[in-house]
């Protein structure tokens, strides 16, 4: 079921002497229980497009649907009520320092039809919900950046929301801490069915968390799809730039190239990627290549995830043999679903 449908969204913000356009004809739907990544640079439009799911951001035209209502032609007061099922948070947490941590995640009950003691109750829960519940009493200056933002999604889930829309909120949290984060959106989507939108300009965040990914340049969705089919078949340039940072390929490249500076390739030997996905994994097939072709393999990196539950393999490789039974082998890999790439000794492929 289609809990946010954008149709057609066009933002464009007018000032003085131009106008930009931060979001262009762009549609997305979001279906109930999705982790939906949106990855993007800065000023890709990610925020804005996000923004109109609670009409934050109001677009200049296209049609916003939440939970089959059309958000843009709704009263204010209606338009409150929806907000409430809508949490948000984001980077700098903004938090309230002068309220506690118990404050802080009541503050949006303030209004509420529940009892003291119910509130209490509900503050607690949610305080536990998120490992807080024994700083009810600190202010948010005696927190860490992590637990500021576990304070944050307490109080985003406090008037039970179906949606959470997270923007860059690991952005300015050190990598363990932005995957305690993660574990935690994690966790409330499985146990509260809560449907989340995840903007961040890490894909590696997108890795930890998402389902579905959408990518996002010059205020378009430029490629987007499941999560395994982006991470293992991805098409733009742009994709594949994230993908090599958060699988670290890109890393391991340069210390391979350098490496290959002190000790050059001789000329029986080829520096290959080698992809792959599913159970079948690449090492057996990297076996039988000697035994068929006389190629033999020397690994220098190797990265494997578990995405949705499907391994996804990466290595960078040496094959070394005879240039034709080099190139039997390679066909012989790519016949069983293996993925290889000859790469630039020198320079990064696109
Ligand atoms: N209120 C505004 N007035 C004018 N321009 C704006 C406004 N909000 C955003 N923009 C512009 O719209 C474009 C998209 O910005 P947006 O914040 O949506 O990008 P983003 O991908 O979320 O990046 P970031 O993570 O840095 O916020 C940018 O060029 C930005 O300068």
């Amino acid at each position: 079921m289609a809990v946010i449908e954008l149709k057609d969204i066009n933002v464009t913000f007018k000032q003085k002497d131009q106008s930009i356009v931060a979001v262009q004809k762009e549609s997305i739907t979001v279906e109930k229980g999705d982790i939906y990544g949106i990855v993007g640079y800065s000023g890709a439009g990610k925020s804005t497009l996000v923004r109109t799911i609670n009409l934050l951001q109001k677009p200049t035209s296209g049609s916003v649907k939440v939970n089959g209502t059309e958000m843009t032609t709704l009263s204010d007061g209606e338009l409150r009520e929806r907000r409430k099922k809508i949490g948000m948070i984001f980077q700098h947490f903004n938090l309230m320092d002068e309220l506690t941590v118990f404050g802080n995640v009541a503050q949006p009950l303030k209004h509420s039809k529940l009892s003291k003691d119910e509130k209490k109750a509900k503050v607690n829960h949610l305080l536990e919900l998120v490992g807080l519940d024994d700083r009810s009493q600190n202010y948010p200056s005696q927190l860490s950046g992590g637990q500021k933002q576990r304070v944050a999604i307490a109080r985003a889930l406090a008037n039970d929301p179906e949606i959470l829309i997270s923007d860059e909120a690991t952005s300015a949290l050190d990598p363990k801490t932005t995957n305690q984060i993660l574990e935690i959106l994690t966790r409330l989507n499985k146990e509260l069915g809560l449907t989340i939108v995840l903007i961040t300009h890490e894909m590696q965040a997108i890795k930890e968390a998402a389902n579905k990914v959408a990518v996002m340049e010059n205020g378009t969705i430029i490629e987007r799809g499941s999560l395994l089919e982006i991470f293992t078949n991805p098409q733009q340039k742009l994709t594949k730039d994230f993908i090599n940072t958060a699988t670290n390929r890109d890393e391991a490249l340069t210390k391979v190239q350098e490496l290959l500076v002190e000790k050059p390739l001789a000329t029986d030997e080829r520096l290959v990627q080698i992809n792959y996905v599913g159970n079948d994994t690449a090492q057996p097939l990297l076996s039988t290549i000697y035994a068929d072709y006389q190629v033999t393999t020397n690994i220098l990196y190797s990265n494997m995830e578990i995405l949705t539950q499907t391994p996804v393999g990466l290595a960078i490789a040496i094959f070394k043999g005879q240039p034709e039974n080099t190139n039997a082998a390679i066909a012989s890999l790519i016949d069983h679903g293996v993925n290889v790439t000859e790469l630039d000794v020198k320079q990064e492929e696109a």
